[in-house]
């Protein structure tokens, strides 16, 4: 049973279509990917299903309800989470206090009864961050500044995390730690969807990608099928081409 659908999502800016009728879906349990050349659609897509993106036509169902018409917020209450493409933290705190702020705003904004110190110590070892719960955002490897930004979004305790090029400034050596730890997410029940460039990680974690070329889905399957879809590899020559 998928957690999120898109129904025939199109996007317009101005007279370019960014989104042409996009028909997709997100699993619970599964990490999902969303690849494509640059200026495909695909943060597009994640501001759509996040209600930031209005929708020239097309219907966003989340577990089970029609919530076209959401705003962010309550979309947020719902259960969905999501990173940015620019690291969106706190430079001035600690690792801890980013997390522990996250918390303190869910508790806040929806009256949960949440251990707030508790559930950011619970999410500082699940994601193996505290090691350097203490040190200042500034100091830290951006590759595990994603890691933070991935720990906040999980104190709101979403069923739906959405991750924009979490990889993106991460070591060989951190990308093989964050792939364990969105599995683990995965098996937990979380759906996890991402959006990244760095396709060798796509192609060995992702149990699901959906390829987006100029706002067309021209492809949807596990990596396998992914790799010899003669769409996909014609998308991506031709942007290498182009590049
Ligand atoms: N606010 C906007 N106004 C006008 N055009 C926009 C806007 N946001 C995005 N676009 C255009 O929409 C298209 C899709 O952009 P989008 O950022 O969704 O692509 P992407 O696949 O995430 O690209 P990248 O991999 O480079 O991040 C691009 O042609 C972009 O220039």
């Amino acid at each position: 049973m998928s957690l999120l659908e898109t129904h025939g999502v199109s996007v317009r800016f101005g007279g370019n279509v960014v989104l042409d009728d996009v028909s997709l879906t997100i699993t619970p349990g599964d990490v999902t990917g969303i690849i494509g050349p640059n200026g495909a659609g695909k943060t597009t897509m994640f501001n759509c299903v996040t209600g930031m993106q209005p929708l020239a036509s097309g219907r966003v169902v989340f577990n089970g309800r029609d919530i076209t018409g959401h705003g962010s917020g309550r979309r947020a209450r719902l259960g969905m989470a999501r990173t940015f493409q620019r690291l969106e933290l706190f430079l001035s705190l600690s690792v801890r206090d980013n997390v522990r702020v996250a918390g303190d705003i869910v508790r806040a904004n929806t009256r949960k009864r949440i251990d707030v110190e508790a559930e950011t110590d619970r999410i500082l070892g699940l994601t193996g961050l505290a090691d350097i719960a203490n040190e200042n955002v500034a100091g830290i490897p951006t590759g595990r500044a994603r890691v933070v930004e991935v720990a906040r979004a999980l104190m709101t305790r979403p069923k739906l995390l959405l991750l924009d090029e979490p990889a993106s400034g991460q070591t060989e050596q951190e990308s093989e730690r964050f792939a364990g730890l969105l599995r683990g997410l995965a098996a937990d029940g979380i759906a996890v969807c991402l959006v990244e460039h760095d396709l060798p990680l796509v192609m060995s974690l992702c149990s699901t990608i959906h390829v987006l070329d100029h706002g067309i889905l021209i492809a949807s399957g596990t990596a396998a099928e992914i790799r010899r879809s003669p769409a996909v590899i014609a998308a991506y020559i031709g942007a290498e081409g182009a590049a």
